[in-house]
Formats: C-alpha cells, sequence, structure tokens
C-alpha cells in the first residue's frame, strides 16, 4: 500500500502566503484590522520554544488533506440525501453512513502521511453498533464510500475492507489528557444540519502537551465569500479553515483554491456586532443569549448556524460574537471545540467559558466547563463577559 503525493504539501510559513483580503473573506462594517500585529510569533512569544521545537507543519499538510477528503466524503452523503424521498429523510442511516465514513477516512489518512506508535485520537463515534448483525449494510455503504473516495483522489492504492474501516474506527478511543499529543475529531460536527441540508464541520485539530496547537475546519456548505447581512448562506464548493499555533488563520475554498488569512472583526462598537448561536434551541438558551444581545444593544437579530462553522464564519469577521449556553446537564465534548478554538485565536478572536476562563483541553474527551462559551475579539470581550455576568445574575433570581 504504497502512499503518493499528498494534496497538500506542507507550508513551511504561512506568513508567507500573500493576503488578497479581497477575495472571499468577509469582513463586518468597515473595521478591517490591519493585520496581526503583535499575536505572530516572536521571542516573547510563550508559545515560542514549543513553535521552534517544531512546526507542525506535516500534521497540519495531513491533517487539511484528511478533513478535504472527509468533507468530499460527507457531501457524496449529503447529496443523495437531499434527492432522496420524505421516507428515507426521516431514516438516519445516511448521517450515520457519513459520521463513520469520515471517521474512518480521517483515521486511516493521519496513520498513513504520520506513520507513528503512538498514534492517538480522540474521536466521537465508536464501531460498537456496526459490529452487531444490523450495522452490517451499513458498515457495507461505509466501506462502500470510504473505498469511492479514496480512488477518486488516487492518493493510495489502498482498498478497505470492512475489518480496515472498524479498526480505522476504533483508533479514535483515545481519551485524551495533559500529555503528549492527540489529535481530536468530529467527523461531522452538526448532525441536525447535516439532515437539513444547512451547515456542518469537519473539524480536526491536534493536541499537544493539552494545549489545542493546530486545527482544521471543513465547511462544505459554508461559501466562500461573507455572509453577514445575507439570507441564503449555504452556497459554492464550501470552505477549509486552518491554524497553526503563532501563524494565524487561512481559509481556502474545499476545491483548493490559494488560502487567504482571515481576522476577526475588529469592531468595538457593540451595536454594530451581529452574534452567532446554534440553529437548535435544544443545543443553546436562546433566551438567554437574546437578554445578553440585548444588554450589549446588539441591533441585527441572531444569526443561528448549526456546528463549529459559527466559528470559522466569526474567525473572517462575518459576525463578531458567538454565543453557547447549553442547557442545564450538558457536558461539552472537546472535539466540539479544539479546531474551532485555534481557528479563532489565531485570526485574533478569544475563546472562554462563561466566567471568562481559556477552555482547558487537557481533562480528556471532555470539557470542564462553567455554564456556557463565549467568543468574540478582544475589544469586546470585556463588554461580553459583564453582559454574561448580569444575565445569568437575573436568571438565578427570577427561579
Ligand atoms: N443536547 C445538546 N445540547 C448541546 N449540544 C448538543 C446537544 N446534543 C448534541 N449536541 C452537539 O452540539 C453540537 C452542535 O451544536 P450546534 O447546535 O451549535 O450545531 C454538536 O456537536 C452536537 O453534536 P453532533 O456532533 O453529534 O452534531
Ligand atoms: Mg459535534
Ligand atoms: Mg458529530
Ligand atoms: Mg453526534
Amino acid at each position: 500500500m504504497e502512499s503518493k503525493r499528498p494534496l497538500y504539501i506542507a507550508d513551511a510559513d504561512f506568513d508567507s502566503i500573500p493576503e488578497t483580503a479581497e477575495e472571499g473573506a468577509g469582513r463586518e462594517g468597515n473595521n478591517r484590522r490591519s493585520g496581526q500585529e503583535g499575536r505572530h510569533q516572536t521571542s516573547s512569544s510563550p508559545f515560542a520554544a514549543l513553535s521552534t521545537m517544531s512546526t507542525y507543519d506535516q500534521e497540519l499538510a495531513a491533517a487539511r488533506k484528511a478533513a478535504s477528503l472527509a468533507a468530499r466524503l460527507c457531501q457524496k452523503v449529503q447529496r443523495a440525501l437531499l434527492q432522496s424521498d420524505v421516507q428515507s429523510k426521516s431514516d438516519k442511516t445516511p448521517v450515520t453512513v457519513a459520521d463513520y465514513g469520515s471517521q474512518a477516512l480521517v483515521s486511516f489518512i493521519l496513520q498513513r502521511e504520520l506513520p507513528s506508535e503512538n498514534f492517538s485520537l480522540v474521536a466521537e463515534e465508536d464501531s460498537g453498533d456496526l459490529r452487531t448483525a444490523s450495522g452490517t449494510e451499513t458498515l457495507r455503504r461505509i466501506t462502500e464510500v470510504v473505498n469511492e473516495t479514496l480512488a477518486n483522489d488516487g492518493s493510495y492504492s489502498s482498498t478497505l475492507s470492512a475489518e480496515d474501516i472498524l479498526a480505522a474506527i476504533d483508533s479514535g478511543k483515545s481519551e485524551g489528557g495533559p500529555v503528549g499529543r492527540h489529535w481530536v475529531l468530529d467527523p461531522i460536527d452538526g448532525t441536525k444540519g447535516f439532515l437539513r441540508g444547512d451547515q456542518y464541520a469537519i473539524a480536526l485539530g491536534l493536541l499537544d502537551e493539552g494545549k489545542v496547537v493546530l486545527g482544521v475546519l471543513a465547511c462544505p456548505n459554508l461559501p466562500l465569500a461573507s455572509i453577514a447581512g445575507k439570507e441564503d448562506s449555504n452556497k459554492g464548493v464550501g470552505c477549509l479553515f486552518f491554524a497553526k499555533i503563532g501563524s494565524g488563520t487561512y481559509m481556502q475554498s474545499l476545491d483548493g483554491s490559494s488560502p487567504v488569512k482571515v481576522n476577526v472583526s475588529a469592531t468595538e462598537n457593540t451595536e454594530d456586532a451581529s452574534f452567532f448561536e446554534s440553529y437548535e434551541a435544544a443545543h443553546s438558551m436562546h433566551d438567554l443569549t437574546s437578554s445578553i444581545a440585548k444588554k450589549l444593544g446588539v441591533k441585527a437579530p441572531p444569526v443561528r448556524m448549526d456546528s463549529q462553522a459559527k466559528y470559522g464564519a466569526l474567525s473572517r469577521g462575518d459576525g463578531a460574537i458567538y454565543m453557547r449556553f447549553p442547557h442545564k446537564g450538558y457536558r461539552e465534548k472537546i472535539w466540539d471545540h479544539a479546531a474551532g478554538c485555534i481557528v479563532v485565536t489565531e485570526a485574533g478572536g478569544v475563546v472562554t467559558d462563561a466566567s471568562g476562563q481559556p477552555l482547558d483541553f487537557s481533562k480528556g474527551r471532555h470539557l470542564n466547563l462553567d455554564t456556557g462559551i463565549v467568543v468574540t475579539n478582544q475589544k469586546l470581550m470585556p463588554l461580553l463577559l459583564k453582559a454574561v455576568r448580569e444575565s445569568l445574575e437575573e436568571q438565578v433570581s427570577s427561579l
């Protein structure tokens, strides 16, 4: 099973990629940032030592390739799903095939591109159901779609057996933690969006000693151009966002256009700041976010979108705030935020829990969070956290 040249060669220095800012990357209002001053790796950067020792270029190239191919697989399954009749739309099998197929493909590609005895993957799915008698047909379909995707790409001469698929999926059982390197994968983030034909993402990050050091977000239904103020935001070939610690965030189309550097909105005015939240009311408390937005004086209605595509859209300034407040009892998983978090922070944004603490990805498969997650630029974060605090206090006192 010899490997051919990968889809993406390692970019030794992303800062040398010319910024073609007018292409693709949208900005909220006219507040474009002039650059990324002060955030790039310098001798005083806390990450300087880490970055010098290992720049993660090979890992990033492998992650971009894996997420891009997984996106192709998901696009194919989603197209078939949306063309199917109503009865098969209520059947959950297509999303299952895409979820497992995406995880198997990413796991296979990472292991082929970066052979290592210590491969560790923290991923959402496991093969339990596929190993039962009722999973046999689904496993056959997954094997078929993974092999079709690999054959169409042509980089590998391998054909995977059903057993290879099960093994690739089960490589994702790692518990992660603060020591060593761990890949973190959500093979389809935003399952509900995938089923509706709306936004979803393939989200892949790498933890090194408990910190997210790179992230890739493939968003097959997110247009390359800004969606700010647009009604229909589901067009085009889709976007790939990628970020490496100390090197900024870049975006390209999923069919491989040149990457452009992106920055979060620089707005300092909360009235101009539109905000993202989950489409699904069951995933985040819309009444709470509405109260916070009101305190901030936000004029625009919320932009409701599924998946970590919200982090991608925010990283290029399509909106300035993302708020996520799951209902009581929900435990956040690291694969739902690792890639999105570095994509936003490398674009100049800030991601914290509701009390202003950074997210800690070193605690295993879950995040230990205080109430919710908020994302915005550095200027707006203190105002956002104040409004969050006040709204949460009001919520408690009204009980
Ligand atoms: N009850 C829930 N509350 C909050 N988030 C949930 C809940 N159930 C699933 N999720 C996960 O929340 C994320 C979707 O958030 P959003 O609403 O912003 O798209 C997904 O990771 C989804 O999982 P999945 O990866 O299986 O789709
Ligand atoms: Mg998810
Ligand atoms: Mg998922
Ligand atoms: Mg799920």
